[in-house]
């Protein structure tokens, strides 16, 4: 029976595996991790993640071929092929802090294999990494190995959170890279029997170790483009009155440019785009290219940007101050169907509206108050950090309140902001929650998700990113 160990149970070590081993009887999958509340929680009947369909998945293999344990050391050592997953996150102190990713939970990952390994080991690279740590990864695994053979494989995650289970049952393409030699094509042979087991063959890609590694880079930059090109478009046509839903429609409509990832949004969040992107120009400038190191940048400064102008046209539409108001925020995990909140827009639109001394009453169905607490008050890129490394109780703030029903949020509230894009948020009845606002009802959409002209008519002021101006903002100053 090939055993297979993966090192980080979280977003992509947990329901990857378990997808694994749901289509691989035959093999058994241990998933090992140093926190010992997360292993409790995927053994327990609260996962620690929530994702649609994974439930189901770990109901049906858990304690069949499906194990979560953390005893890392004797499954690593019993393995035949180790995953690593583990965070990687942006470095925050030292050379490169601020852009490059921290590989220290990786390099100890690796020292880790090093030590404990008696046989011959397949290491594969799950977590997103930059090009060229398969080498580095090498050099740590050989200089301790013993005489033990280990060879190294690229095999990027693709899988987009909320839809995780749908993706890996599903893939658009399984990306394997090795070495390209006996040894190395003999180990991306073994990987891709596993996958062979429900990924058709023509979507198994097979290519060397650095394509592999630079493709996953290359495939959050595109997307992350496609989102900062038309959230930019979205600043242009408040500006001239066409619509960004229609201009996304028509542009899309294009087969060399394709329909899907063109909704304008508040901004992207999420755990992988920024710090793959920050990493990407960390690499480009280290490898000497400015001009490439800056083209990406302008990604994230459009994102930036766009969720500044959010929190502008909030405060300067509600005569220029929101001190002391209640503002409803809806939604805070960084995109509907999952609870995370890594890097979500929420956090810099929420804190943007605290520094103008607003008071937020945030709901949102899957994201918990503690969470929110803890978002709010951890600096830039410490919340990549393995829970164990932050703070247990930071201190809680005192101009938020979160509650659990959209209903009490809004509730005397002077404005609405949504920001994640909740099917529940299209269907709340707005008459209702007009009637208990306080007047004028100022609501800001940040996912396109509700009709204007049905709000405007029962009495709200509406703004919705790339839409034509509502009369009242419309006279006001352009802020940018
Ligand atoms: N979240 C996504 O949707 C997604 C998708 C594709 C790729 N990725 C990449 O996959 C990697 C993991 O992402 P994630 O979202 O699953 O992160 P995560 O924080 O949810 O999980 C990582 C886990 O690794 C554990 N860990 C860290 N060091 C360890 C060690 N030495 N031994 C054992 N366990 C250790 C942590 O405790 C944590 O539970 C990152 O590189 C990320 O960029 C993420
Ligand atoms: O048209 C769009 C599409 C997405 N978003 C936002 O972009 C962010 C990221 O969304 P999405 O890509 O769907 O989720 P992630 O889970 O971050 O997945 C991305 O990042 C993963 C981690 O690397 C990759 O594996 C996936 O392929 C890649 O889609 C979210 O805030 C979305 O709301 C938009 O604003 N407009």
């Amino acid at each position: 029976m090939v055993k297979i160990c993966c090192i980080g149970a979280g977003y992509v070590g947990g329901p990857t595996m378990a997808v694994i081993a749901l289509k691989c009887p035959s093999v058994e999958v241990v998933v090992v991790d140093i926190s010992v509340s997360r292993i409790t929680a995927w053994n327990s009947e609260q996962l620690p993640i929530y994702e649609p369909g994974l439930d189901e998945v770990v109901k049906q293999c858990r304690g069949k071929n499906l194990f979560f344990s953390v005893d890392v050391e004797k499954h690593v050592s019993e393995a035949d092929i180790i995953f690593v997953s583990v965070n990687t996150p942006t470095k925050t102190q030292g050379l490169g802090a601020g852009k490059a990713a921290d590989l220290t939970y990786w390099e100890s990952a690796a020292r880790m294999i090093a030590d404990v390994s008696k046989s011959d080991k397949i290491v594969v690279e799950k977590s997103t990494v930059p090009v060229k740590t398969a080498e580095a990864i090498e050099k740590i695994l050989t200089h301790n190995s013993k005489g033990i053979k280990f060879q190294i494989l690229s095999n990027p995650e693709f899988l987009a959170e909320g839809t995780a289970i749908e993706d890996l049952f599903s893939p658009d393409r399984v990306l394997i890279g090795g070495r390209e030699t006996p040894g190395g094509q003999k180990a991306i042979k073994a990987l891709k029997a596993v996958y062979a087991n429900w990924v058709p063959e023509e979507r198994i890609i097979c290519t060397n170790l650095w394509s592999a590694e630079l493709s996953k880079l290359a495939a959050n930059a595109f997307l992350a483009q496609r989102i900062s090109s038309v959230n930019a478009m979205s600043a242009l046509c408040e500006a001239t009155g066409a619509d960004v839903s229609q201009v996304a429609h028509a542009v899309g409509k294009d087969t060399r440019i394709g329909a899907k990832f063109l909704n304008a949004s508040v901004g992207f969040g999420g755990s992988c785009f920024q710090k793959d992107i920050l990493n990407l120009v960390y690499i480009c400038e280290c490898n000497g290219l400015p001009e490439v190191a800056n083209y990406w940048k302008q990604v994230i400064k459009v994102n930036d940007y766009q969720k500044n102008r959010f929190v502008n046209r909030i405060v300067s539409s509600m005569f220029n101050t929101v001190s002391g108001k209640k503002i409803a925020v809806l939604g805070f995990a960084f995109k509907k169907d999952t609870g995370d909140t890594r890097e979500t827009p929420a956090i810099d639109v929420c804190k943007g509206l605290i520094d103008d001394k607003a008071k937020l009453s945030i709901y949102d169905p899957q994201v918990t108050e503690e969470q929110i607490q803890r978002d709010l008050s951890l600096n830039k890129f410490d919340w990549d950090h393995p829970a164990h490394l932050q703070p247990l109780s930071p201190a809680s703030k005192k101009d938020i309140t979160v509650v659990w029903d959209a209903y009490e949020a809004t509730k005397n509230a002077h404005a609405i902001c949504i920001l994640t894009e909740w099917d529940e948020f299209k269907n709340l009845d707005f008459q209702k929650i007009y009637n208990n606002m306080q007047k004028p009802a100022f609501l800001f959409d940040g996912r396109n998700v509700v009709n204007p002209q049905k709000l405007r008519d029962i009495g709200f002021v509406v703004y919705s990113i790339g839409k034509p101006l509502d009369p009242w903002i419309k006279d006001l100053p352009a802020v940018a």
